[in-house]
């Protein structure tokens, strides 16, 4: 049970990636100034936090069952909580799709909003009523760069983080009334299962319903894209966890946390140009001519991320 002073935070998806680091970090905090509820869909997977946690286990860190698609299993997760009483609640549950969205199944599509954008709103409104009674609070979600800017393929992925953002920043406003912080992170590639899972999931589709020249861009310009990017650009979760306990402790918290300084100059292409088309035909070129050797592209961003821009990112250090 947590003790005076410190602070209660709930996680959603911590049997792995990113979600499991954030937890193993704030719960290890040298100080113990955190409570942490880990929370997954499925306790049998709980092996890999219970080793990294270590002695933090049991003491700063505790283990509740939460599938975020269940209305049910939330209300039941946050009714065990001691008096609903959550300081800060971190929505990092999420799913990935990829693929020509005319080869995707709805069925699909609608689990990815299920899980990434009513998973959120299914958390927020459980848990923000009651930090409203209390006028105190800092709602989290661990978003994405997609969640700013479209990338071809990954289409429905990015809409629901879209809407996830939009939500929030509408919240961010109301909320500021009850004293209750809301902060959005944005990171890049990240190095978790996430890429595993999508690359399985590929693997397994025909993508039936996809012409053959879509299939042919999808297969030969943005996976191996999407390959390079994570080898070449991918950050650990760890990285993430740093922003996300940089982002808790500050007095101040950013709404937006880019994680990643080489997407910066990505993100200003877009509010370079109001239309948005220089964006479009830069991503455009960066997929189709320079997608076969990524390489390019990947230098062109480590290059365009040089100097002031770079600064715009939180560290992780
Ligand atoms: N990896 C990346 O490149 C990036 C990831 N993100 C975002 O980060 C977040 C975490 O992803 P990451 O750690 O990379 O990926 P992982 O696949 O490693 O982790 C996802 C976690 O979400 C859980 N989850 C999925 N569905 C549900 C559900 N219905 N209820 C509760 N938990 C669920 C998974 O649990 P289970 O074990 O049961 O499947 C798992 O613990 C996601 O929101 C993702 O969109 C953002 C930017 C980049
Ligand atoms: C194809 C392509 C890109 C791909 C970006 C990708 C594939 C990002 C993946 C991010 C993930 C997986 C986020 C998870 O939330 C760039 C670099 C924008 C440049 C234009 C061409």
């Amino acid at each position: 049970m947590a003790t005076e002073g410190q602070r209660v935070v709930l996680i959603t998806g911590c049997s792995s990636g990113i979600g499991l680091a954030i937890a193993v970090m704030l719960a290890r905090d040298e100080m113990k100034r955190y409570y942490v509820i880990a929370t997954m869909r499925d306790l049998k997977r709980k092996d890999k936090l219970v080793e990294a946690a270590g002695d933090a286990y049991g003491k700063t860190l505790s283990l509740l069952t939460l599938d975020v698609c269940s209305d049910e299993s939330v209300k039941q997760c946050v009714d065990s909580v001691k008096d609903r009483h959550i300081d800060i609640l971190i929505n990092n549950a999420g799913v990935g799709l990829v693929g020509p969205v005319e080869a995707l199944s709805l069925d699909d599509m609608k689990k990815v909003f299920e899980t990434n954008f009513f998973g959120v709103v299914r958390m927020i409104k459980e848990v923000m009523p009651d930090m409203k009674r209390r006028r105190s609070g800092h709602i989290m979600v661990i978003s994405s760069v997609l969640g700013l800017h479209g990338v071809a393929f990954n289409d429905v992925y990015s809409a629901s983080k879209f809407a996830t953002e939009g939500l929030c920043e509408g919240l961010a406003i109301q909320l500021l009334q009850f004293n209750i912080k809301v902060s959005m992170i944005e990171p890049g590639p990240v190095n978790t299962e996430f890429e595993l899972n999508l690359m399985t999931e590929v693997s397994k589709k025909e993508f039936a319903g996809a012409d053959p020249e879509t299939l042919h861009h999808f297969r030969t310009c943005y996976l191996p894209t999407q390959v390079n990017l994570f080898k070449g650009l991918g950050q650990t979760p760890e990285d993430i966890a740093k922003v996300t306990k940089k982002v808790i402790e500050s007095p101040w918290p950013p709404f937006r946390n880019l994680t990643n300084p080489l997407y910066t100059p990505i993100v200003a292409l877009k509010y370079a140009d109001e239309t948005r088309s220089l964006s479009v035909h830069t991503f455009y070129h960066m997929l189709y001519n320079l997608g076969g050797v990524m390489h390019v592209s990947v230098r062109i961003m480590k290059f365009l991320s040089f100097g002031w821009l770079r600064r715009r990112a939180i560290s992780p250090t």
